[in-house]
């Protein structure tokens, strides 16, 4: 019955208005494979990974590809922000098909109705290979708070009180045990966030939250990417943990959750982003 009729295993691919989700998507989509991986696990402050792999330039023909052979990654030119009214499919080849959906940051109010979706995915999902990101050398490492914590549904252990502060229903399922680890489940959710856009951190945080107490995504592996780090007032990501508290839901969540550094702008972190994508949607290579 392997992969007959099988939906593709997706990533929904979510966050405010202008944090760079298109520019993502695509720049995502031209990435090559198997090379070019740098920097270490969780891509983070000191060794984002992943320019365009061979240390090398996005491929020709695609947006931004330079002419001629060069050692740095050509940026993407800066283009006006057109925000996404609907949602954007982008297929990546892992080689395995995964599909990115992207939701426009102004339709906030109903990104719920798309969670439905993964849990299809959730139900038809599966067989792979169970490898989790954390257990390969330079791969981003999911947070799972404290070692041994219990959820705060589950009789405490966190560094705030039950639900202290939390969007209703926070923490209030059962854990399964596919969040002991990021398992194949043929769904995921990358969050994307402006690093450095100050004004939005709040109003992001709620989103983030809002998000990860939302009961059909109670399961899927998340992957918050702190986004745009090449702009030189970019907050750090020791600093955009602190500002989201993210110590705080990482420990409440019910998901696994891995964050990373990008800039969709210059390629730094997107390998990283891909390898994620791999191992949280069951393609072991
Ligand atoms: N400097 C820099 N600019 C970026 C980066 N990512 C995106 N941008 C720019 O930010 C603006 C918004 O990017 P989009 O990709 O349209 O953002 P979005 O999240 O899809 O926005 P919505 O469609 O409104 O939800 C565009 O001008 C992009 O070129 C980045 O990593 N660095």
């Amino acid at each position: 019955m392997a992969g007959a009729g099988r939906p593709a295993p997706t990533c929904l691919l979510l966050g405010a208005a202008g944090g760079g989700k298109s520019l993502l998507a695509r720049r995502l989509r031209h990435i090559r494979r198997g090379r070019g991986h740098r920097g270490g696990p969780g891509g983070g402050a000191g060794g984002p990974g992943g320019r365009w792999p061979g240390g090398g330039r996005e491929p020709a023909g695609s947006p931004g590809a330079a002419e001629g052979s060069g050692a740095r990654v050509r940026p993407h030119p800066a283009e006006p922000p057109v925000p996404q009214v609907g949602t954007n499919l982008t297929d990546l080849r892992l080689p395995r098909k995964v599909t990115v959906r992207e939701l426009g940051g102004c339709m906030g109010p109903i990104w719920p109705s798309y969670y439905g979706e993964c849990s299809a995915l959730l139900v038809s999902g599966g067989g792979g290979t169970g490898t989790s990101p954390g257990g390969r050398a330079g791969t981003p490492v999911p947070s799972h708070g404290p070692e041994g914590r219990s959820r705060p549904g589950g009789g405490g252990g966190g560094a705030r009180a039950q639900g202290e502060g939390l969007p209703r229903g926070w923490g209030s399922a059962p854990a399964p045990a596919a969040l002991r680890g990021v398992g194949p489940l043929g769904f995921a959710l990358a969050f994307v966030v402006d690093a450095a856009n100050p004004t939005q951190v709040s109003s992001s945080c709620v989103q983030l939250l809002s998000v990860l107490s939302a009961e059909p995504l109670a399961s899927v592996p998340v992957l918050v990417l702190f986004n745009k780090i090449d702009l030189p007032c970019y907050m750090s990501l020791a600093e955009m943990k602190s500002l989201f508290r993210m110590q705080d839901i990482v420990s409440c969540a019910t998901q696994p959750i891995t964050m990373l550094e990008t800039s969709a702008r210059d390629g730094t972190g997107l390998a990283d982003v891909l390898q994620w994508l791999r191992a949280a949607l069951g393609d072991p290579r």
